[in-house]
């Protein structure tokens, strides 16, 4: 047989032309079947769904999320703080607290009231707050208040679990497939009385739906089945407790600059890592607990404990029930702790102060009362699952969980706020941008709290005190902004999150 570069020496140039194409043809299917993995199945899923809700901004999300992620570095109170602070900010790292309390000052000098709730654009204000930047001279920390406006009440009515905006709910007709029609059609599922129409609406869907449907079935379908009954009152009002913990200390580089990486963390003297490097959409969800000292915080969902950490370098907390249903999760976090903390394995001090859990959250029980409940549950974990194959949760055999998760979701914001005090904090958290596990899962869960327990909580809106972030990281606005919660947005400026985060605090 003739070698291959014979035959293209020696053929006419059309036969040459036609090897090519059918040689080109089977790199294209070769690399077709390369792109059904999982990665490629969530991507199509999020460019269809995320398209609709985040309109022309998705395109430059999308770009975000398949690059480097950006990340900060908490520095560890259990090892040599003031010199990993002093090594750090040499790096040419900024103090997170130090930053917020310049965007504060900055706000209150430069930005008039309306432009404050308006603004969308943290970039050009960051170029206003580097010219300010050079002419703070003090930085000083003083507590942070929030500049919310007055409490709002809104009805079941107002709620964007059935507009565009809330849950990329299409009104539009035209963007249905015919499976979505099809399944549509059935008026057990769907209540035609709502106007549902596309598939992200099906974002939910009931596990006895979902037999021999695996292919097909759109991601749920049965939001309605939950939202119905009678409607029940939701206090949206301004959070003005926030103020950044006195011992927390987080070191973040400026926007536009994510490619400058923190080093590998290195041991201190006292055999403890420095510190620890994680998204700022963490130290979000931690920072809107409200943290005060001796508070008894439950961590629902803990492992491996990034967030646990955090709140511990806060030096607040008396006790922390760190909890997780995976026991090979649960084992990572004693290894993060052991690498953070301290004496972790031997001494009595932190037995006290820690107690690790390996409970499904939903059965856990407290007479006491939690001060602080931190949810931050299971979700599709939007930036793994569109860069990783493995563990994906868009596993053809994983579709029954991936389908179940904002019920599970549901379940365990219920189960957070049945286990705070009265007058104590939930905070819901996800790392996905999916309006239906985030703003959809609070407003059920609240619901459900309700109606079935008679535990009633407000939504504590934290965008006036989420604001002094705007020149460290991106946050959803305008129509995008999700109602209850604060949401970060991957951007190529400051690639984190994505990471939703929403205050609930239970007045009964
Ligand atoms: C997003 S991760 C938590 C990350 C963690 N909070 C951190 O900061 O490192 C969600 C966790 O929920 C756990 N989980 C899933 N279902 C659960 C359940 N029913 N009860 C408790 N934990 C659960 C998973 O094992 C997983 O570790």
């Amino acid at each position: 047989m003739l070698p291959a570069s014979y035959i293209y020496k020696k053929q006419p140039y059309a036969i040459n032309l036609i090897i090519q194409a059918r040689n080109k043809s089977k790199t294209h299917w070769a690399k077709l079947r390369r792109k059904n993995t999982p990665k490629y199945k969530a991507m199509d899923h999020f460019d269809e769904f995320y398209g609709s809700v985040f309109g022309t901004n998705w395109q430059a999300m999308k770009d975000a999320l398949l690059r480097r992620s950006k990340y900060v570095a908490l520095v560890n109170n259990y090892g040599d703080a003031e010199e990993t602070s002093e090594y750090l900010a040499k790096r040419g790292a900024h103090c997170l607290k130090q930053l917020l309390s310049i965007q504060e000052q900055f706000n209150n000098q430069y930005t008039p009231d309306v432009e404050k709730q308006q603004s969308s654009e943290p970039k050009s204000s960051t170029s206003k707050l580097e010219q300010y930047v050079d002419k703070v001279q003090s930085t000083d920390i003083s507590s942070v208040y929030s500049e919310c406006e007055s409490p709002q009440k809104l009805e079941l009515s107002d709620i964007s679990l059935y507009d565009k905006k809330g849950l990329g709910i299409a009104q539009d007709d035209s963007i249905q497939s015919s499976e979505h029609q099809h399944f549509s059609a059935d008026s057990r599922v769907i209540d035609p009385t709502m106007g549902i129409s596309s598939d992200h609406l099906y974002q939910y869907i009931p596990t006895t739906k979902l037999k021999g449907m695996d292919e097909w079935v759109p991601e749920s379908l049965h939001y309605s089945y939950y939202s119905k009954g009678k409607d029940f009152p939701l206090l949206i009002e301004p959070e003005t407790e926030f103020t950044f913990p006195e011992h927390l200390k987080v070191f973040t580089y400026e926007m536009d600059s994510d490619w400058i990486m923190f080093p590998e963390p290195k041991r201190c003297t006292t055999g403890v890592f420095n510190y620890y490097p994680m998204d700022c959409g963490s130290v979000l969800s931690v920072l809107a607990l409200c943290l005060s000292a001796g508070d008894r915080l439950l961590d629902m969902c803990s492992a491996p404990g990034g967030k646990a950490l955090v709140a511990l370098q806060t030096l607040l907390p008396d006790i922390i029930v760190c909890n997780d249903s995976s026991i090979s999760r649960v084992n990572r976090l004693e290894r993060i702790f052991n690498d953070y903390l301290f004496d972790y394995k031997t001494s009595n001090k932190w037995r006290e102060r820690i107690l690790v859990s390996r409970k499904d959250g939903r059965t856990l029980q407290d007479d006491l009362g939690f001060d602080k409940v931190l949810v931050d549950v299971p979700c599709t974990t939007d930036r793994h699952t569109v860069n990783e194959d493995e563990n994906n949760i868009f596993r053809p055999d994983r579709i029954r969980e991936r389908l179940r998760l904002p019920e599970l979701q549901a379940q365990l914001l219920v189960a957070a706020l049945r286990l705070v005090r009265v007058g104590g904090a939930v905070v819901y958290s996800t790392c996905s941008l999916s309006p239906v596990q985030n703003d959809g899962v609070v407003h059920m869960g609240l619901k459900m709290a309700f109606e079935d327990h008679n535990v009633v909580a407000t939504v504590k809106d934290l965008s006036g005190c989420f604001t002094r972030f705007s020149s460290t990281l991106q946050l959803a606005s305008g129509e995008c902004a999700p109602k209850y919660g604060q949401l970060v947005l991957p951007s190529l400026s400051a690639n984190f999150g994505p990471a939703y985060v929403a205050r609930l605090v239970r007045i009964k």
